[in-house]
């Protein structure tokens, strides 16, 4: 049967890497799919994996309807036998229901791709979506580690290198960024809480204990 399947998890644990893997993997055996992304940090139509690899892909553009592409492809004679998604979390709802239809109508394996929550602690409203409708929900297995060494469960952004709690949901970035820039870290659900990046940790650890007063 084939499946919607959600593969989720927090940004840097190998989601692009695996979705290019389970492409090769197909390739290699002649089956044909067609990738589609949205926003990928190495320009449009890209979908790149912070282990150097990167391969060409559909922009899946706000209002674009997945479904009808795909139909349109293979009605010009394309062979389609799967199809992967990164950075699903940025699709619109209704492009998720577009590829659950396409799991059901056209009788392909949709692998979809995508960070669950913002740095907030949010659903992205794609993810939302695929919660609702997926077959599958995986969790990647190479966990990304906070810097205390608990596994990484949420994301931070951070601006001038201070975590930040507010803004758009939408700002594409990469992690290890300079101070100046918009960046992230993964953390664990405690330190997310306490807004305890790497940074702020260091900086508490540097700085001197109080001394205690010594009585006259
Ligand atoms: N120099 C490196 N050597 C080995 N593994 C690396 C290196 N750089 C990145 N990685 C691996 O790549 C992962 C990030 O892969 P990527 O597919 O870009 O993540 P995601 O799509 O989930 O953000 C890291 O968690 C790490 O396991
Ligand atoms: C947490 C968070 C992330 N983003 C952006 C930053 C990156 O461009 C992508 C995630 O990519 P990855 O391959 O999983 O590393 O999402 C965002 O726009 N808003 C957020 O809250």
């Amino acid at each position: 049967m084939p499946e919607l399947v959600f593969f989720s998890g927090t940004m840097d644990c190998g989601k692009s890497t695996l979705a290019l893997q389970i492409g090769h993997n197909r390739s290699a055996r002649g089956l044909q799919g067609v990738i589609f992304t949205r926003d990928d940090r190495a320009g449009e139509g890209k979908l790149s994996s912070r282990l150097g690899l990167v391969t060409e892909a559909v922009e899946a553009r706000p209002g674009m309807d997945l479904y009808g592409y795909l139909v349109g492809q293979m009605s010009k004679g394309a062979k389609v036998d799967y199809v992967i998604v990164d950075e699903a979390q940025f699709l619109a709802p209704d492009q998720i229901d577009q590829l659950a239809r396409v799991v059901d109508d056209l009788d392909l394996d949709v692998f979809a791709f995508g960070i669950t929550t913002d740095f907030r602690t949010k659903l992205f409203p794609g993810s939302q979506r695929l919660i609702e409708l997926a077959d599958r929900i995986e969790t990647l297995q190479v966990e990304a580690m906070c810097w205390c060494g608990a596994r990484a469960t949420h994301n931070a952004r951070t601006v001038g290198g201070e975590m930040v709690v507010e803004g758009e949901q939408v700002v594409v970035g990469d992690v290890n960024r300079s101070s100046e820039e918009v960046g992230y870290e993964v953390l664990c659900r405690r330190h997310h809480r306490r807004r305890m990046t790497s940074a702020a940790a260091h900086a508490a650890a540097l700085s001197p204990d109080v001394l205690p007063v010594n009585p006259a």
